[in-house]
């Protein structure tokens, strides 16, 4: 093995490749050795190190020595700033860096998290012109899009800090899976266009301007994907390109200064799905800005389309790639055949008698995308159950029809198999056999009648959930009366205090806001995130709120207040009930 240092090799410049993830290492600590086995302390750093190994040239490493190394281990993830009001510690690790920012591991005192630390060079003057585009950031909260925490001017430096994620952009991601997975492909676009759906729901719609797949982050060991550098397409704009955004992702419309909406964001979508699907980045033939603009603005399409030979993908392409007035939107394109998911319901338990079923209604293909159900064989039906269920948003009305027929085959097949099950002992006696049966019997064929959901759009679908149903008025009352002869008849979503056998999910019980809420915390914030948590829309959180103020409920504290029969005697909905009483207990348990 011989050795010597990087400033007297002519082939590399050390300031530039060195650098950033041996911090606190000079170059005058590191040499260049020449490997003819791997006989030295090769792994003793850290797996950025790795990196070096493979970057310099055949049979050559970067090594540092090994003071070096060793105080680099020591010096490993120590905070090294802190934000004005203490909260957030930026430590010396770099995630990474692109054109305009750097963005470093920093961690959140106040919470335990890990988060990212963006430092985004402008002047004072450029930072206050964005104080519209902060305001809008700070109240963008949704699964599929990195959260913004909290900003600062310091130093000529924006400083903002956000969500963390583990796994690279979906553009290092789409490398390394060498064949496109239609499966994948599917599951991460549906991620996007939620993502999409939400910010183009705002009045005015929030348009992103930057979608591409470096822009699009995954947590890779949950196959999370949530769409970043929110707000950032003004920052840069007159930094390094005069318009907005990244030339091979940009609608014609937007090289025009005639103006433009949130249709643009639909087309880099169809840019980035091209890209997923073909593993090659839009127009790779070109040469520069100027030969993509001819192109685009001439309506010649990527060279890389032609690769692309399912139909179905193709016309979804074609969608988002289309004029301006005929471009889909995000909710038309989720409703593209290529992205749907069929439900289907599964049977999980029954007891002996087969009359108390837990149901569960299952998205192919969507990870932790379920609804599990209590379901009474004597007192419910599938029809009523299922409009409860999309009442309560649990489910899209679309699914209406193919839910309620799924819930009547289940039970069907327990039918006929009790039939058997009672021939084989012979006992006559059909099943099932209480008195005051409900108006259904679960021989007769399903109702498929036509969809009498009152909703619109169909909201997206949620995340694993548990339902309990309780009376038809789908309310909680304290004062169950005759008229409402089904109470508890589907019992249950146990919340963190536990019905045994059937529990809060844990996805569920994940996704409640971890964070303690003081006594004076406004209910509105409170509920929000409460909702936000368990997948309901701002106008259900709304709903929520309205109701609990409308009845003197205005902090937190008025809450904890309660006990559970005050809380059955607010008129909230189940669902709406379980979900605040369990983030309320959630947040004590873990706070
Ligand atoms: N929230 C985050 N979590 C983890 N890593 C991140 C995060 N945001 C950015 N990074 C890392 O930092 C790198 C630089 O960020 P980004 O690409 O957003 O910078 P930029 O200068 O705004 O981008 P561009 O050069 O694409 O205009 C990313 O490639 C990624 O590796």
């Amino acid at each position: 093995m011989s050795e010597h240092h990087p400033e007297m090799n002519g082939n590399s410049s050390p300031q530039e490749e060195i650098p950033q993830y041996l911090n606190g290492i000079s170059n005058k600590e590191i040499s260049i050795v020449e490997i003819n086995n791997y006989e030295f302390d090769y792994p003793r750093v850290s797996p950025h190190y790795n990196q070096y190994f493979e970057n310099y040239g055949p049979n050559h490493v970067y090594m540092p020595s090994n003071e070096a190394i060793d105080r680099s281990i020591n010096d490993r993830e120590s905070v090294i700033e802190e934000s004005p009001n203490g909260r957030y510690g930026r430590l010396n690790t770099i995630l990474g860096k692109g054109a305009y920012k750097v963005v470093y591991k920093a961690i959140d005192r106040e919470e335990g998290y890990e988060v990212a630390w963006n430092c985004f060079q402008t002047t004072k003057a450029e930072f206050n012109d964005l104080s519209q585009e902060i305001k809008i950031l700070k109240q963008v909260r949704h699964p599929n899009i990195i959260n913004f925490h909290d900003c600062w001017y310091k130093d000529q430096e924006f400083i903002f800090v956000t969500e963390l994620m583990t796994s690279g952009t979906l553009r290092e991601y789409i490398r390394k899976l060498s064949l496109p997975n239609m499966k994948i492909v599917k599951r991460w676009s549906r991620q996007i266009l939620k993502g999409l759906i939400y910010l183009h729901s705002h009045n005015p719609p929030i348009i992103h301007r930057d979608i591409k797949c470096d822009n699009i982050f995954i947590n890779g060991a949950h196959g999370e994907v949530k769409i970043g550098d929110m707000g950032t397409a003004k920052m840069k704009l007159g930094k390094k390109y005069t318009v907005i955004g990244t030339p091979e992702f940009m609608a014609p419309e937007m090289y025009e200064e005639k103006g433009y909406n949130e249709k643009v964001d639909i087309y880099a979508f169809g840019m980035c799905l091209l890209e997923m699907v073909t593993g090659e980045y839009p127009y790779i033939e070109c040469k520069n800005a100027a030969q993509i603009y001819k192109k685009v603005t001439s309506g010649t399409k990527p060279e890389s389309l032609k690769k692309v030979t399912d139909q179905e993908i193709l016309d979804l392409i074609g969608h988002c790639l289309d004029t301006e007035n005929e471009r889909y939107t995000a909710q038309q394109i989720m409703d593209h055949p290529f992205l749907t998911v069929e439900p289907e319901v599964v049977l999980i338990t029954a007891d002996e008698a087969k009359t108390q079923l837990t149901l569960q209604v299952v998205f192919k293909g969507m990870d932790k995308l379920s609804v599990k159900f209590q379901f009474n064989v004597e007192r419910d039906t599938a029809e009523e159950v299922v409009n409860e269920m999309i009442e309560e948003q649990v489910l899209p009305d679309k699914y209406q029809q193919l839910i309620t027929h799924e819930i009547n085959r289940i039970l069907r097949d327990i039918n006929k198999q009790s039939i058997e099950d009672d021939k084989k002992e012979e006992h006559k006696i059909p099943w099932p056999t209480a008195p005051g049966t409900p108006p259904y019997h679960i021989a007769l064929s399903p109702h498929l009648g036509p969809s009498k959901s009152s909703h619109g759009s169909a909201p997206s679908a949620p995340s694993s959930i548990s339902l309990e149903r309780e009376s038809p008025g789908n309310t909680l009352s304290s004062h169950p009366t005759e008229s409402s002869p089904r109470k508890n008849s589907i019992s249950g979503i146990s919340g963190v205090s536990g019905v045994p056998g059937q529990e809060w999910t844990q996805d569920m019980e994940d996704s409640l806001p971890v964070k303690e809420y003081p006594d004076n915390t406004p209910i509105k914030d409170f509920v929000r995130e409460t909702a936000l948590a368990t997948n309901r829309d701002p106008e259900k959180a709304e709903e929520w709120s309205k109701k609990l103020l409308s009845q003197d409920f205005v902090t937190v504290g008025d809450l904890r207040a309660l006990i559970d029969e005050d809380w059955q005697g607010i008129g909230l909905t189940v669902f709406a009930f379980r979900a605040l009483k369990n983030a309320l207990d959630a947040s004590k348990s873990k706070g």
